[in-house]
């Protein structure tokens, strides 16, 4: 039938029910698979009728941070906490937040499960994070899980599906004319990726050579440093800067990413910045959310500047990892044009600390 939703738009519907705080349902090989619900926007009456459901529901976390709870994380990259039987959504958002860390120390001890593999709990966390929510959820394995979905009319696909997404194409939706304070000759592309998730855009500065290395910035987005001029990071600075230098050379493509907080989204790189406002550097704030530092796909610049017909780019970045990115997506960077504006005394220290710890060249 071919109205059904395929597996890539079942994924756009998890993501969107996990939004929502509906749950999903994840299969594994067989019959057997799970109730998965994001422990940040469940309730309180859904966390009852999983429990009503009999059987042990589990919150996974991931390794980074069970690190911070001082759970053991038998699973590698994630663990699977035991939900007492006296606990509440309290319980739950405590565990999966940081925020109340300090002044609410003793979570635990928590148990975790050793038993059992962890693929349904991995799916589900990579779905919380696809959905740009802490990376918790609540999981409670059911026998006949597709019934199951289908009795409460609840999305479901198999877990390896949430893993082992594949990158999905983008399309060019509409470019039109933009004329711009650095260049007249400026146009806005806009790309759509076919997996539902957010469109990204590509300005263009003149008209670029595609046989030459073109000088180019992949920018990843930042509400507060690019819009609302924010000093503790250097993203409008360099912003501002790439366009600048594009206009002054004449030519020059500028990727502007929706890759929001380093990929892990606008309300999460708040609960960063509150974290560092409790003293912790901003790779430890992710950690302390249970993300990697960098939770970015950089394929995605890559694939829009091979669409647009560039094999060689001049990078504007600091960052080595982005140049090695690129060149393992088999774009050729001729040059690192390093990006170097915007220090000032709120943002030195997060300066630093790229550098340190992210290898971000100073
Ligand atoms: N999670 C998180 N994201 C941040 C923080 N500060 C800025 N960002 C995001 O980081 C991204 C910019 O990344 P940067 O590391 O500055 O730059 P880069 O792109 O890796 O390297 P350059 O090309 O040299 O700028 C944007 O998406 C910002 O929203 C923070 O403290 N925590
Ligand atoms: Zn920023």
């Amino acid at each position: 039938m071919t109205f059904a939703p395929n597996m890539t738009e079942r994924l756009a519907r998890a993501r969107a029910d996990l939004r929502m705080g509906v749950p999903v349902v994840l299969l594994s090989e067989g019959p057997s698979g799970a109730v998965v619900m994001a422990a940040e926007t469940t309730d309180t009456a859904r966390l009852t009728d999983l429990r009503q459901l009999g059987g042990a529901p589990v919150l996974a976390i991931t390794s980074w941070r069970a690190e911070t709870l001082r759970a053991r994380a038998y699973d590698g990259d994630l663990a699977r906490v035991i939900l007492p039987a006296d606990v509440g959504l309290a319980w739950v958002r405590g565990i999966a937040d940081p925020a109340d860390d300090l002044c609410q120390p003793m979570k635990g001890p928590l148990r975790t499960e050793r038993e059992g593999d962890a693929d349904l709990h991995r799916a589900a966390i990579a779905l919380a994070k696809a959905a740009r929510l802490l990376p918790a959820a609540l999981v409670l394995e059911v026998p006949d899980a597709a019934a199951f979905a289908a009795r409460n009319d609840l999305t479901s696909l198999p877990a390896s599906a949430a893993v082992n997404t594949a990158f999905s194409p983008l399309n060019e939706v509409i470019s039109a004319r933009l004329p711009l304070e650095v260049s007249e000759a400026g146009r806005l592309h806009i790309f759509r990726p076919e997996d539902g998730s957010e469109e990204h855009y590509a300005v263009e500065i003149g008209s670029p050579d595609r046989q030459e290395p073109v000088l180019s910035r992949l920018h990843s987005a930042c509400f507060t440093g690019d819009l609302l001029g924010s000093l503790k990071c250097d993203c409008g600075p360099q912003l501002r800067g790439a366009l600048a230098q594009m206009g002054a050379e004449g030519a020059g493509v500028l990727l502007y990413l929706n890759q929001e907080g380093r990929g892990i989204g606008l309300a999460n790189k708040m609960r960063a910045y509150s974290l560092q406002d409790q003293g912790f550097d901003t790779v430890e704030a992710n950690h302390r959310l249970g993300f990697e530092d960098d939770e970015r796909d950089f394929r995605i610049g890559a694939a829009i500047l091979q669409s647009m017909g560039f094999s060689k780019v001049r990078l504007m970045t600091n960052n080595p990892a982005k140049v090695a990115r690129m060149e393992s997506c088999h774009l050729t960077v001729t040059e690192r044009v390093p990006l170097k504006v915007g220090e000032n005394r709120h943002n030195h220290h997060y300066l630093a600390t790229k550098a340190a710890k992210s290898g971000h060249l100073l």
